[in-house]
Order: C-alpha cells, then sequence, then structure tokens
C-alpha cells in the first residue's frame, strides 16, 4: 500500500480532467487515466462534491458501489497515498472472521446464541475450515469459476494434506468427527458462491465413492480408493441420461457378460466431473436386473463436455461407453441390487446438496442486507422500503427454516447407521432438498 500522505487541500488541486483525484474512506485514489474507462462513466466524478472540490467521495462511492470493488487489483493500485492523520473505518473480514451482518450467520455462530448440536470442538473446526478455505482455495475458487479450467493439482495437494475428500464422506470415527463437522465443510465451501467450482472440487468423488466404500470389497477399495482421496485421481457417478433422470431404474446403458467382462454400451448425460475423471461408478442393465460397475477410462469410454449454465470448472460431460470392456471383478455389490445402491446413495449427496444450497442462501442474505442498507435511492437507504423489508423477511424466514430443518437431519444421521439412514430418512432428506431448492427459486 503506498505510504504517501495527503491533506484535503492537496489532494483538491488535482481536480480537473487528465490529472483527478479523490478520496475514499481516507484513502487517496489517483482517476485521471482511469476516468475515462470508468463503468459510471467520466462525468460523475468531476461533478460537485466528488473530484472537482477535492472532498470526501467515501458517501457518494458505498452508495453506488460493494467494497469488493476497491479490492480488485486493477483498482486497488489506483491508490497513491492516504489521507494524514486518517484512517480507513470500512475493513474486510480477516480469514476466518465471522460476519457481522444480522442471518449471515447460523444462530450456532452467533453470539448469545445457544445450540445443542454444536460443541467446542465443532466450532473451532469451523473456524480453522474457514480460514484455510479463505486463505487457500478461495482465490482459486473465483480463477475456476472465470476460466472454466480444472482446479489446480497444487490447490488438490494442499486439501489432500488435511483430507480433505474423505472428511466430504462423512464420519470414520463418529467421537472425532461426525455428520455436523461435515455439514461445516460442505457450507464454509458454498460460502464462496461459486457454484461450479464447488461441484469441481470433487464432488463427483463424494457422490461415486461411497457405492465403493459401501458395497465395493477390501480389494476394490484398496485398489481405487487412495488415490481418489488423495486427488491424483478423479471419478464420477454415471447414472443420469437421456432417457432417464428421476426415473432412475429406466437406464439403458446395458451391460452383457463375455467370460471374465463386462461389454458396456450406451450414454450418460449431465456426468459432473465426467471430463476429468478417470474413472466412473456406472448403473448399467443387464439380464438379470441392474448392476453398478467401476468402469475405468480407455479408449473405449469417451467424454465430452456439455454447455451449462454455470462454470466449465465442474467438469459436466456427455459420457459414451462404446463397448467399453470392464472386469467382472469391478461389480459393485450383487447383480440385481444396482437399484437399491444407486438409491440409497442418493440419501448423502441430496443432504450434501441442501447444505450447500442453505449455504448459498445465507450468503444472499449477508450481501442483500449490506446492500439494501447501503444503496440510497429516493434520498433514503433501499431497506427504507417496505417491500424491500418484506422481500428479506420471506428470504430469511426460509433460510432459518431450512436451516433448523437440515441440523434435526443430521441429527438423525449422527444416530442412525447407513443402511437405517436409506430406511427412514429418504423421504425426508428429499423433502428438505426440494424446500431448500425452490426456496432459492422463489
Ligand atoms: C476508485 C474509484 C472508483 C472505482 C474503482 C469505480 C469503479 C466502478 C465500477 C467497477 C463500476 C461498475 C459497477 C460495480 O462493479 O460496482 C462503477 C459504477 C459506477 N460508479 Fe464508480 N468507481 C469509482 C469511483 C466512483 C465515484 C467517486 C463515483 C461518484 C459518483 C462513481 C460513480 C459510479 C456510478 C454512477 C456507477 C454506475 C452505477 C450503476 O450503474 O448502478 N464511481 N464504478
Amino acid at each position: 500500500m503506498p505510504s504517501n500522505e495527503f491533506t484535503f487541500d492537496e489532494v483538491a488541486q488535482h481536480n480537473k480532467e487528465g490529472d483527478l483525484w479523490v478520496v475514499i474512506d481516507s484513502k487517496v485514489y489517483d482517476l485521471s487515466r482511469f476516468a475515462n474507462l470508468h463503468p459510471g462513466g467520466a462525468s460523475v466524478l468531476y461533478a460537485g462534491g466528488v473530484g472537482k472540490s477535492g472532498k470526501d467521495a467515501t458517501q457518494v462511492f458505498f452508495g453506488l458501489h460493494r467494497l469488493e470493488v476497491l479490492q480488485r487489483p486493477q483498482y486497488s493500485r489506483l491508490q497513491v497515498g492516504a489521507i494524514r492523520g486518517q484512517t480507513e473505518s470500512i475493513k474486510p473480514l480477516a480469514p476466518g472472521e465471522l460476519s457481522l451482518v444480522p442471518y449471515a450467520e447460523p444462530t450456532w455462530l452467533t453470539p448469545g446464541y445457544f445450540s445443542p448440536y454444536y460443541s467446542d470442538n465443532h466450532r473451532q473446526f469451523h473456524k480453522a475450515v474457514r480460514a484455510f478455505f479463505m486463505e487457500f482455495v478461495y482465490a482459486e475458487a473465483i480463477r475456476c469459476e472465470d476460466s472454466g479450467k480444472r482446479i489446480s493439482q497444487e490447490v488438490l495437494d494442499k486439501l489432500s494434506e488435511i483430507n480433505f475428500l474423505a472428511m466430504r464422506l462423512g464420519p470414520v470415527k463418529p467421537d472425532e468427527y461426525d455428520h455436523f463437522h461435515e455439514l461445516i465443510l460442505h457450507t464454509e465451501l458454498a460460502r464462496f458462491g461459486t457454484r461450479a467450482f464447488v461441484d469441481g472440487l470433487l464432488n463427483g468423488g463424494v457422490i461415486a465413492l461411497s457405492p465403493i466404500l459401501n458395497f465395493g470389497t477390501p480389494e476394490q477399495q484398496a485398489k481405487f480408493v487412495p488415490d481418489i482421496l488423495a486427488g491424483k485421481k478423479y471419478i464420477s457417478l454415471a447414472i443420469t441420461e437421456a432417457f432417464a433422470g428421476s426415473d432412475v431404474s429406466g437406464v439403458q446403458t446395458v451391460a452383457v457378460r463375455d467370460g471374465d467382462e463386462w461389454v458396456v454400451t450406451g450414454t450418460k448425460k449431465w456426468i459432473t466431473n465426467g471430463t476429468f475423471s478417470d474413472y466412473f461408478t456406472t448403473l448399467c442393465k443387464t439380464d438379470a436386473g441392474l448392476v453398478v460397475l467401476l468402469i475405468e477410462r480407455t479408449d473405449a469410454v469417451s467424454t465430452k463436455a456439455i454447455k451449462m449454465s454455470y462454470s466449465a470448472t465442474a467438469g459436466t460431460a456427455f459420457v459414451t461407453f462404446d463397448k467399453a470392456r470392464v472386469p467382472v471383478a469391478n461389480t459393485l455389490g450383487q447383480v440385481g441390487k444396482g437399484l437399491s445402491i444407486t438409491l440409497s446413495n442418493f440419501n448423502h449427496e441430496r443432504w450434501m446438496v441442501t447444505a450447500s444450497s442453505l449455504s448459498a442462501q445465507r450468503v444472499v442474505v449477508d450481501e442483500c442486507l449490506k446492500w439494501t442498507n447501503q444503496r440510497i435511492a429516493f434520498g433514503k437507504p433501499l431497506h427504507a422500503q417496505a417491500v424491500i423489508r418484506a422481500k428479506l423477511a420471506a428470504m430469511i424466514s426460509r433460510v432459518e427454516a431450512c436451516q433448523a430443518w437440515v441440523e434435526n437431519i443430521t441429527l438423525q444421521m449422527n444416530n442412525m447407521s447407513y443402511h437405517e439412514q436409506s430406511d427412514k430418512l429418504a423421504g425426508s432428506i428429499a423433502l428438505l432438498k426440494q424446500y431448500a431448492i425452490s426456496a432459492s427459486i422463489d
């Protein structure tokens, strides 16, 4: 940050086209060359009360822009100094810090509130996760969401060091790490507001590994799981087809036995991480009913990126199996049990999707409360309008209701085995996801 110090009078000398300085929150910006590039136009910058008189432009700036504008590198470098004797009053949150905006954090993180679900251990875990994500993952999330590229191996390695993917799959030792820890992980990741990046960040693994962990043999687990957990190999869940979305049992990808191999032919659509994947946990039909096969990428397996409404960093693909030969040893669970393996796997996925959606909606509440407080229209902040307050109230109530529901379900998950969850929670988790997702559409 430049160390030059100025008085308001000195700033006021730079008050014409080609030589224009302004003061925003005690910092002095040289807009001489930027003025003609300013998205809001040059003329507003020369108007009285802004550049012309060298007056403080803080209020007018924050009535029109978010703080993040000044943090972007191309704009932060316009700063040439600061006003002598003044310090900034508007500061971004430090990594790991909680938002002070009402409802921007769940009540369990809000000072003065209580929760039966979270211990001090969860709170410490939360603090560490938020700081870690901000320090090591946030910049990558913004970059990938923008470029559509796959997450870098460097960040993946950093995440493997803390066993990130394994943590997203749920508890192994529930006394040390339970589904509330996992809930924290999913919600913190979604706070970036980078939907495709969150999916690109090994979401394929979260949904495609659990059939191997829950139904695979020890040999299959030893062969495939370690490299995937270490971020060295990618895996996708390949269920959906153009003909079979919600109607999972209608899949048409066919597997035919030929000696010690299956021969798989068919296509899968909207496969998350598919363009990057080395393995596909794939639902196929056989003469003896449905089966889940672990298919390795070979020349007989091709993937094509699908253009989505979100970024290509999620690696969403159309997958074609063209007589792909798969060892019978790669069969997950029993032939004929493919539907129950697939449906039981949906519970954890839907709960995770709910957590991500809830967290992204809370960020929207945070942003809207900040903006409606900051933006001046008709001579007052936006939130002075009753219609805006009514919208905010509706958003907040949906988010809080969803939070209470997801925490209740999470408690049940902590106390049920995988098979009990499939038996008892499938309906409520499906309803919860439907509620959370429709809340985000309202
Ligand atoms: C360091 C100084 C400034 C920078 C880097 C800057 C940058 C920007 C950017 C990036 C936008 C696009 C919208 C957004 O991303 O928020 C914008 C819009 C705008 N800016 Fe600035 N600006 C600066 C100072 C000012 C000042 C002093 C005024 C005074 C009136 C101003 C008035 C506007 C207006 C009227 C818009 C259009 C807003 C809209 O369409 O809603 N800007 N500015």
